[in-house]
C-alpha cells in the first residue's frame, strides 16, 4: 500500500470524536515510529505545524524540539502567540529564534517581489539549517506539517518537503502525521487537541509574510505601519463577525506616499490598501460587500492609531484580473 495515497475508504473527519480516535491512532504511531530518539520540528504557528507539534508533544512530550523563527514578518501577536501556547501552556521544547534583524538588513533596498521573495525562503532554510547542526546529532526525525493537498499537487510522488533544501549531510527521517487529511480536517484535530481558535481558524499566510503586502523596499517604519493596520482590521472585521465568513483579508502599504491635511499641516503620508476576498479555490476569488459602517471605523482607526499613514482605499479587484496578494 502506498503511504502517500489516502484509503478510499477513510473517512472525512469532522467530528470531535472522530478527531479523537485520530489523534488516539497517532500518538500511538508516533510513539512507536521514534521510540525514544529526539523530533526536530519547524513551527509557524500556522495551523498545519501547530497541529503537528500539538500531536507530537502528546506523544512524545520533550522528546520533540520546535524551532521558531521570527523573520520580523510575522503579524501583531503571532510569534508571541506560539511562545505562549507551545513554551507557556503546553510546556513544549521550544526555540524561539529572534532573525529579525537578518532578514531585514538582508531585504534593505530590495524592491523586486521575486527576488525578496527568494532571499527570504532562501534565509529561513540557513537559520532552520544553523538551529538543525546545533542539535543534529541527538536528533534522528524531521517533523512537517505536510497535508494532503501538498502530496496532491507534488503529483503523488513523493511528500512535499515543506522545509526542503537542508543539506545532504543533515538528513532526517520523515516524520509527517497528518499528511493524509485535507485542511478541514487538520483544523477539527486541532481544535479537539485544544489548540486557539486563532491558530485553528487562521486565514492562509504567504510564506514570506508581510515581506510581500510591504511593497518594494522594505523599511522598518513602513512595515510597523502595515503591521498595525492588518491587526486593526483583523480586530475589527472580528467584531462586525466577519472572520470566519470572508476567506481572506488583510492590508497592504505601497511604496508611495500619497498628501493629506492633518492638524492643519500638510501631510506626506502612505496609503494603506484593504484586501478582502472570498473564494472557493484560490484560483479565482471574489470581492465581498463589506457594510460601509465597517470599514469607515477601520479607516477612521487606521488614521488615527497608525502613524505614517494618511489615506485608507478599499481593493474591489476580482481574480482575475488582480491576484489576490499584492506582490
Ligand atoms: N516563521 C517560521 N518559523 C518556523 N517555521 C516556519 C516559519 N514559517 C514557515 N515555517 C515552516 O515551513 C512550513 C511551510 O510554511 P508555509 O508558510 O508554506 O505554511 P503552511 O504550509 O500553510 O504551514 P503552516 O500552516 O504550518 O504555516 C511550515 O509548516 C513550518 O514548518
Amino acid at each position: 500500500m502506498d503511504p502517500n495515497k489516502r484509503p478510499d475508504d477513510m473517512e472525512r473527519i469532522a467530528t470531535p470524536e472522530q478527531a479523537q480516535a485520530f489523534i488516539d491512532e497517532q500518538v500511538a504511531a508516533i510513539q512507536d515510529q521514534v521510540g525514544d530518539k529526539k523530533v526536530l520540528l519547524a513551527l509557524s504557528g500556522g495551523v498545519d505545524s501547530s497541529v503537528v507539534a500539538a500531536l507530537l508533544i502528546k506523544a512524545i512530550g520533550k522528546q520533540l524540539i520546535c524551532v521558531h523563527v521570527n523573520h520580523g514578518l510575522m503579524r501583531a501577536g503571532e510569534s508571541e502567540q506560539v511562545v505562549d501556547v507551545f513554551q507557556n501552556q503546553l510546556d513544549a521544547n521550544l526555540v524561539y529564534v529572534d532573525a529579525v534583524d537578518r532578514f531585514l538588513g538582508l531585504l534593505e533596498g530590495v524592491a523586486e517581489p521575486e527576488a525578496k521573495r527568494k532571499i527570504i525562503g532562501a534565509e529561513f532554510v540557513r537559520v532552520f539549517e544553523e538551529e538543525a547542526r546545533k542539535v543534529g546529532d541527538e536528533v534522528s526525525f524531521l517533523a512537517q506539517g505536510t497535508i494532503y493537498p501538498d502530496i496532491i499537487e507534488s503529483d503523488g510522488v513523493k511528500a512535499h518537503h515543506n522545509v526542503g533544501g537542508l543539506p545532504d549531510d543533515l538528513q532526517f527521517e520523515l516524520c509527517e502525521p497528518v499528511k493524509l487529511l485535507y485542511k478541514d480536517e487538520v483544523r477539527v484535530v486541532g481544535k479537539e487537541l485544544g489548540l486557539p481558535d486563532e491558530m485553528v481558524y487562521r486565514q492562509p499566510f504567504p510564506g514570506p509574510g508581510l515581506g510581500v503586502r510591504c511593497l518594494g523596499a522594505i523599511t522598518r517604519d513602513r512595515l510597523e505601519a502595515l503591521r498595525e493596520a492588518d491587526a486593526i482590521l483583523r480586530e475589527e472585521f472580528d467584531n462586525a463577525g466577519l472572520t470566519q465568513s470572508v476567506w481572506q483579508f488583510f492590508t497592504v502599504v505601497p511604496d508611495f506616499r500619497a498628501t493629506g491635511v492633518r492638524d492643519g499641516k500638510r501631510a506626506f503620508d502612505w496609503p494603506v490598501i484593504i484586501r478582502a476576498v472570498n473564494t472557493v479555490d484560490a484560483m479565482t476569488a471574489e470581492v465581498p460587500e463589506i457594510d460601509w459602517a465597517v470599514l469607515k471605523k477601520i479607516t477612521d482607526r487606521i488614521l488615527t492609531e497608525v502613524p505614517g499613514v494618511c489615506r485608507v482605499c478599499y481593493d474591489l479587484t476580482p481574480k482575475p484580473i488582480g491576484t489576490i496578494e499584492w506582490e
